[in-house]
Formats: structure tokens, sequence, C-alpha cells
């Protein structure tokens, strides 16, 4: 159970992409995020923050999986999500197509029962998941800070 959203994002070419921003480094609040890129380059992930940014080439008929932060949130923290930005392509259009597995905007989310019931020290609060998705869009791209607002 949950809800879905799809993106259908457009990256216009730029003979300067290190002059723009095509998508700030972020993490999705999502639970998971199914990704289609088309043939042309401009997703990086990373491992670490702080760590070296990692091209994901596209590979055709491949699809791209991100764990969201509301799986990171859920799982109290073995599942993290994944940072990652997009850069502008030179001399190509790029276009993305993405489809986003949430909660439900009313569904408090947190670690679930199951890891608590058995003793596991929860690092997150109950949220509820409409406040999350306000908190970040209420803000720029910030890299993997979003997951804070629901930290203990
Ligand atoms: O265009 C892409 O490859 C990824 C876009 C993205 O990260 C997003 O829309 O959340
Ligand atoms: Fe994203």
């Amino acid at each position: 159970m949950g809800s879905i959203r799809t993106n259908l994002n457009y990256y216009p070419k730029c003979p300067n992409p290190e002059l723009t921003v095509g998508v700030g480094r972020h993490s999705d609040v999502s639970t998971l995020t199914i990704l289609l890129q088309d043939e042309i380059r401009g997703l990086f992930v990373r491992g670490n923050e702080g760590g070296d940014w990692i091209h994901v080439p596209p590979i055709k008929g491949s699809l791209v999986i991100n764990v969201g932060d509301a799986l990171q949130i859920m799982s109290n923290g073995r599942y993290r999500s994944v940072e990652h930005r997009v850069v502008a392509n030179g001399s190509k259009n790029r276009i993305s197509d993405l489809i986003f597995v949430n909660p439900r905007p009313t569904d408090m989310i947190g670690p679930l029962p199951e890891l608590v019931a058995n003793g596991e020290i929860p690092i997150y609060k109950q949220v509820l998941y409409s406040d999350y998705v306000k908190h970040f869009f209420r803000k720029a791209h910030d890299g993997k800070k979003t997951v804070e607002f629901a930290e203990l």
C-alpha cells in the first residue's frame, strides 16, 4: 500500500553545463524510485556524503532503482537513501522518466514496529509523511539533509 508519483524530466542541452544546475544533489523522499533514463549521460550518485560522484551510465533496456528516505527511516537506517544529482549535457537534450513509490500522505512513517520490538533502538521518530514531503519542498536541494527532519 502506498502512493505513486510519476515525473517526466526534460533537461535541455546546455553549452556550458558547469554553469547550470540540472537537478541539485538530493535524495528522494520515496520508499523506492524506479528511473528510466534515455541514452544521454547526466546522472551521478555517491555512496558517502563528501565521497566521489559516480556516473550511472545509461544502459539500454535497464532501470535504475534508488532507495529513498522513507525506506531509510522505516528500516531504521538499514537501507540508506542514495544521494544523487543530474548534470545537463553540453550537446544533447536529456529525458528521464520516474516512478516514485511512496507511503501515503496520511501515513505515519518511522522505524517498523518489528525492528523496535526486537530491541533495536530507534534512530528516527514517527513523522507524518506529508509533513516530510512538505519539508523537502520547502527548501533548496541540500544533499541528504532532509532525513534529519525525522531524526531523534
Ligand atoms: O533525471 C534523472 O536521472 C534523475 C532525476 C531525479 O533525481 C528526480 O527527479 O528526483
Ligand atoms: Fe531524485
